[in-house]
């Protein structure tokens, strides 16, 4: 027995450039040496755009441009197989003359109510195809191949409706019937037949085309009726992938889909593949498989009756754009109205396709989508077919949303899989989407929803995120470039990998801003570059930042400023869909009514809002406090050395350092703020234990929290930095006798806030600077060190206490990356 045909498909992509031509003619001899074959082949590269382009021209009456456009479809086939063979293709412009010269007589003509006729338009895109076959095989007999151009026209018999011309099979079999004979003995003989694909004729000879990307279709054809073993379609993608590669880098080849689920596929968007494609494959069985003529041994896309049945298997996700969603919204009155049939019936005499219907439960209401160009023309069909309704004021005259974008998950057996939907409408909510109709098909293959046009990408890329990167991604905008956002950059650059290797999560730097410019890229910016890269950035507006970043997969916005105002930002932030995490104390510090509004906007929009780093660096406190409060523990009194900062002042004025001294070693460890008074005066360690205090619900405001500062105020009214440290010099000796008195009595200064949420005479707040005895916890801090006790009804004899480095960038970056790794743990699965 003879092994039945394969059938190759090249498409426009394969053929247009020298690369892909020799190596798809490369392919042609080895499947040639493996039985019989036959090829379609599309125009070269974008020969069809440029045919609807000389259309328009000669329709206009340019017809120089018509034939320039010619010329240009001419030079890019001889240039392509030059390129391709070199000087082997001889006679080739020849041939190209010869197939195109039929056409330079109808531009020639110069007849414009000619060539505006639909038979017209479709006879002259005929052309590209036309040229294509003719090329090839010359190409191939330049490479030893014998070769003979098929014009499909012979053989593909379709109705009249140009441009999208139906293939009418029963004609079709018997001429591909009476043909086989003919081809497969002069395949014997070695010749291969390279047929044109996308067009086709009526049985009273006129040429149609089959609709754009058609030549797929014509592959199903001619493997139906030569009875093929398979069709290869080769393109310049590694198969069908998850999502359309130009709007998803993260998209990947799919290796098995079943012809349903490719149909579906095709019908709702692919563009890669012709909608009508599969029928003669479901009809006959034949697998098709999608494949890169670049990469051959890539495994491709396997499309057959079966698909894949791993559970785990990829899903696709497309999007239809330039369509129309046309809504009707009716009254109570007209509940049992069932117009949704009758708008149906009316759309479907007039040959208006209609993509999918949405009905109001009580058929009282419906939206549909239709191709935006059908658009005027539906909802004029609608508001005639729905008059006596819209008259009586039962119904609304149909509203138009344009354009539109149908947006559609793809995957066999989605009715069997729980929370798809939910999936779906979640990953489109948290990106901020808003979904205008949907539907689920009834075979459950498929989900589709209606966005406005302008979100498609992110549509796009929020569901294929959500259902097929086995990473999660997080999207940082970074505030702050300074010690602590200088860390967390270089965190991010080092831990990436590990990220993503060992946690599946992808931390991207989306953007990064200080108080005048910003960079943002919404593919991510290289951590490790992203300072020189604002150096050149643009001037910042935050409310764009924020609108781009809230486009993203799980957006963070990461303040790493000591900025005030920062509330207002985090409130945008919120009232956008995106997180904040923050090691800015301000806004938790603010008074109690701008702080419960900031708290009111987190809950309101669902989103979280972390802070661990500002108390004690990256100390696990607030969580701990948290903690305590949540499991129903009473917290009696929490005291510690809260300043990481005044700590180490402590230490380093309790061996003897001069206290000028030791605030400059500091300021140059990155431990106090730029100006060390912001340290020294306590209000950033009253700022802490306030933060404190409210995470255990006491009502009080900074200026209800005691504060002593750690040096006599008047040497913290120096604005003037360098002023500041020759008066801190002038009160070193007496700060030192303080220190000699209090060793003295066998007491260490620390300088210690007290919260006690309980006392006698109401809550109180207390930061000052006090001698402890020896055996007291904090004599024990080294460094930086920080502590926190808390003392509670369950912790009553010892303390529970968290103690460590309590200041610098580092363990500050660390924390706040802490916060960021923690909440996108903490939204996975949703
Ligand atoms: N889900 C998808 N999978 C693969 N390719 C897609 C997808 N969506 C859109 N495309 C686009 O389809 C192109 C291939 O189709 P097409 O341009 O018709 O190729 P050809 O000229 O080979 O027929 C790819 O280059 C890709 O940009
Ligand atoms: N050349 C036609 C038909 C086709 O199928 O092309 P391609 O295989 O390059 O998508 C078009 O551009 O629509």
């Amino acid at each position: 027995m003879t092994r039945p045909f394969h059938v190759l498909k090249f498409g426009g992509s394969s053929l247009g450039r020298p690369e892909p031509l020799r190596r798809a003619l490369d392919i042609v001899r080895e499947e040639r040496a493996r039985g019989p074959i036959a090829l379609v082949v599309s125009a070269l590269g974008d020969t069809t755009d440029e045919l609807v382009e000389a259309t328009a021209a000669a329709a206009r009456g340019d017809f120089a441009a018509a034939l320039s456009i010619v010329d240009r479809v001419e030079e890019l086939a001889v240039k392509t197989v030059t390129d391709a063979l070199g000087p082997t293709a001889a006679g080739l412009r020849d041939r190209v003359a010869t197939a195109t010269a039929p056409l330079r007589k109808i531009f020639a003509a110069g007849d414009r109510e000619a060539v505006g006729r639909a038979d017209a338009r479709d006879e002259i895109l005929s052309f590209g195809e036309r040229l294509s076959a003719v090329v090839v095989a010359g190409a191939l007999e330049a490479t030893g191949v014998a070769a003979r151009a098929i014009d499909a026209r012979t053989w593909a018999v379709t109705d009249d409706r140009f441009s999208d011309a139906t293939v009418l099979w029963a004609p079709t079999s018997r001429r591909l019937g009476e043909l086989t004979r003919e081809w497969t003995e002069a395949d014997k003989q070695g010749v291969v037949h390279v047929h044109t694909g996308f067009i086709g004729a009526t049985a009273d000879g006129r040429t149609t085309t089959l609709g754009r990307n058609g030549s797929d279709y014509t592959a199903a054809l001619l493997a139906r009726g030569l009875g093929a073993g398979e069709v290869t379609i080769f393109t310049d993608v590694s198969g069908v992938m998850t999502a359309d590669p130009d709007l998803v880098d993260e998209a990947y080849p799919v290796p098995h889909l079943s012809y349903g689920e490719a149909l579906e596929l095709a019908g709702l968007g692919l563009r890669m593949l012709h909608p009508r494609t599969m029928v003669p494959l479901i009809e006959s069985g034949i697998p098709m498989r999608i494949r890169n003529t670049l990469r051959p041994e890539d495994p491709g896309t396997r499309v057959d009756a079966h698909g894949s049945r791993d559970t785990a298997k990829p899903t696709c996700i497309t999007s239809l754009e330039a369509m129309a969603l046309i809504d009707v919204e009716g009254s109570q009155r007209s509940e049992y109205a069932k117009i949704g049939a009758r708008v149906g019936s009316a759309l479907a005499a007039e040959h208006v396709p209609v993509w999918f219907e949405t009905q109001a439960p009580r058929g009282n209401g419906i939206a549909l989508a239709v191709a935006a160009a059908d658009a005027e023309k539906a909802s004029a069909i609608i508001g005639r077919t729905l008059e006596p309704e819209i008259a009586r004021g039962d119904l609304a005259a149909p509203r138009v949303f344009v354009p539109i974008t149908l947006v559609t998950l793809v995957a066999e057996a989605m009715g069997q899989t729980p929370n798809v939907a939910g999936r779906f409408f979640a990953a489109l909510g948290a990106v901020g989407v808003n979904v205008r109709a949907s539907s689920q098909g009834a075979t459950s293959r498929a989900i589709v929803c209606a966005v406005d046009a302008e979100e498609t990408a992110v549509a796009v890329r929020a569901v294929h995120a959500a259902f097929n990167l086995a990473r999660e991604q997080v999207n940082v905008l970074l505030l702050g470039k300074g010690t602590v956002g200088g860390s967390l950059l270089q965190q991010m650059a080092g831990e990436r990998e590990k990220l993503r290797e060992q946690h599946d999560l992808d931390l991207r730097l989306a953007g990064l801003a200080d108080s005048r410019t910003a960079v943002f890229d919404a593919n991510g910016i290289d951590p490790a570059r992203a300072s020189e890269l604002l150096a050149g950035g643009a001037p910042l507006d935050i409310d764009a930042l924020l609108d781009r970043l809230k486009r993203l997969p799980v957006p963070v916005l990461v303040d790493c400023t000591a900025a005030d105002g920062m509330e207002t930002v985090y409130e945008r932030a919120f009232a956008r869909g995106i997180h904040v995490v923050a090691a800015n104390k301000k806004p938790l510090a603010l008074p109690l009514d701008a702080r419960r509004h900031l708290f009111e906007s987190v809950r309101r929009a669902h989103r979280a809002y972390r802070y661990e780093t500002t108390v004690g660096a990256s100390l696990p406190v607030i969580e701990t406090l948290k903690n305590l409060v949540r499991t129903g523990d009473r917290v009696l009194l929490v005291e510690g050395s809260l300043s990481g900062t005044l700590g180490y002042l402590s230490n380093e004025v309790s061996r003897g350092v001069p206290l000028s001294q030791a605030v400059r070693a500091a300021r140059e460890l990155g431990y106090t703020e730029p100006h060390p008074r912001d340290d020294l005066g306590g209000v950033d360690a009253a700022r802490k234990a306030l933060i404190l205090a409210r995470e255990l619900g006491v009502k009080l405001d900074l200026s209800d929290v005691k504060v002593e500062p750690f040096v006599p105020s008047e040497l913290l009214e120096y604005d003037d930095v360098d002023a500041f440290f020759a008066a801190l010099e002038r009160y070193d000796a007496t700060f030192e006798a303080r220190i000699e008195g209090l060793r003295a009595e066998g007491l260490v200064l620390r300088y210690l806030a007290r919260i006690e949420p309980e006392g006698a005479d109401g809550p109180s707040v207390s930061v000052i600077p006090i001698g402890v005895p020896a055996n007291h916890p904090a004599t024990r801090l080294r460094g930086s060190e920080a502590f926190v006790a808390f003392t509670t009804e369950r912790y009553s004899e010892y303390p529970l206490v968290v103690q460590g480095a309590g200041a610098g960038g580092a363990v500050t970056a660390a924390g706040v990356l802490a916060d960021v790794l923690a909440l996108s743990q903490s939204l996975r699965g949703r």
